[in-house]
């Protein structure tokens, strides 16, 4: 194998991946100064083409075969970036299989494009900040250098959420809770578990907090002046079980504050004539009327989920057979959800060849098969297939993202 494979070189100006020594076709990055990024083409005779004049063959050559065909083409890149209302785009898949850089690669390409565009984070193992190759910690919104428009990036940091939860809910009457919650615009559910005398229950964070602090942030999205300017938002998410749970949460909410309701409604009918005598009838129909608003913004964000005009979830997977059955029940747990869904990212896959060597060979066979899975998949084979090659080098920075984005939003 070694042998009729050229290694890896790397230089500050260029680098390129491991190609096999015949005729196969790879895929490079010249990079390193920043915004000149040339592909390269290596080809048995190892010529260099750069961006600018490869640009149309190369992205040929990336369509290594149209494995399925779909019922219902998505339309293309023009489609997505057409628009001044805000487009939410939701990418997620298994773990590993370039949800950040595609996610990454699309914000960079809409703010190319002219949008304002936010991309946020939901995995609470972030790697934004990783692949734009910037510090974009702190779990506020930071400004993304390069793109021709603004765009900015929020690593929502559950764990910095977690430890403020634990001291807020330790601080003296339960107070803490409630300015906590009131920062993430659930201050109101608060009051309403205070009175029940459920506080104590929260002295320890609840399961789903980390989806419940990602939905706040929808919330605000929906509503705050500050994320108004943004007209397309990118969520990068965690992998599949925490987004389902991220999907699923608002119908769990909803239903949690429509019981707490009934069972105010209930108590308060039971102690009205009590209330009205220390003068709490009002304050209890406020906190009702409150509580009734949160669970119309919970309906709103449910709907925003499930909103084919304004919100699309694109699945990202590699050609594997374990990334493959994962990516399909994805698709029918996002179905069951009425979340829309056109688009399937298959990553990673070999560049076309002429001849490979015995491991190259046996890795494309091997692609080969997991492909023809997609075809015979009743979740995926009516999805819109849309295939990216490995490439060279790891996808990180924006003229990396850019390359990578030009490559698969097409
Ligand atoms: N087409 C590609 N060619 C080469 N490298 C790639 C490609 N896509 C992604 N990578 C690399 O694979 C690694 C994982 O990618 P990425 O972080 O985007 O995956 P992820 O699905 O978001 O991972 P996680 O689930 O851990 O968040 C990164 O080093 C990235 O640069």
């Amino acid at each position: 194998m070694a042998s009729s494979c050229v290694s890896s070189s790397f230089s500050p100006s260029l680098h390129y991946l491991t190609a096999c020594r015949s005729s196969m076709t790879m895929v490079g990055l010249l990079s390193y100064a920043p915004k000149i990024l040339k592909p390269i083409s290596l080809t048995k005779s190892f010529s260099f083409i750069s961006l600018s004049t490869a640009r149309k063959p190369l992205r040929k050559s990336f369509q290594v075969r149209s494995v399925a065909a779909p019922a219902e083409a998505a339309a293309g890149f023009d489609d997505m970036v057409s628009g001044t209302q805000r487009k939410y785009y939701m990418l997620g898949g298994k773990g590993g299989v370039g949800k950040t850089s595609c996610a990454a690669s699309l914000a960079v390409k809409f703010a190319n494009s002219g949008h304002p565009t936010l991309v946020v984070s939901t995995d609470p193992a972030h790697s934004l900040s990783d692949s734009f190759a910037q510090d974009l910690t702190g779990g506020t919104i930071v400004p993304v250098e390069g793109p021709d428009s603004p765009l900015f990036a929020l690593e929502i940091n559950p764990e910095k959420a977690r430890e403020e939860f634990r001291s807020a809910s330790q601080s003296n009457g339960g107070t803490g809770i409630k300015d906590f919650m009131d920062g993430m615009g659930l201050g109101m559910l608060v009051d309403q578990l205070g009175e029940l005398k459920l506080g104590e229950l929260l002295d320890t964070p609840p399961p789903g907090l980390d989806e419940a602090i990602a939905i706040s942030k929808v919330i605000q999205f929906l509503e705050a002046q500050e994320y108004s300017m943004f007209t397309r938002i990118v969520f990068d998410t965690a992998p599949t079980g925490h987004t389902l749970r991220l999907l699923s949460l608002p119908d769990f909410l909803d239903a949690s504050i429509g019981k707490l309701l009934k069972l105010r409604q209930k108590i308060a009918s039971a102690t009205s004539a009590i209330k009205s005598v220390f003068g709490q009838e009002e304050t209890r129909q406020d906190a009702t009327d409150k509580l009734e608003r949160l669970r119309e913004r919970m309906v709103k964000v449910r709907e925003l989920f499930r909103d084919t005009d304004s919100t699309e979830f694109v699945i990202v997977t590699i050609p594997t057979v374990m990334a493959i059955s994962e990516s399909s029940r994805l698709s029918a747990s996002l179905k069951k959800e009425n979340v829309p869904v056109k688009r399937l990212i298959v990553n990673q896959i070999l560049p076309p060849s002429a001849s490979d060597c015995k491991f190259c060979a046996m890795k494309r066979k091997d692609q080969m098969r997991s492909l023809d899975m997609i075809q015979n998949d009743p979740e995926l084979s009516s999805l819109t297939l849309i295939q990216a090659p490995l490439v060279d080098v790891e996808i990180r920075g924006v003229p990396a993202l850019r390359f990578m984005g030009d490559i698969i939003w097409k």
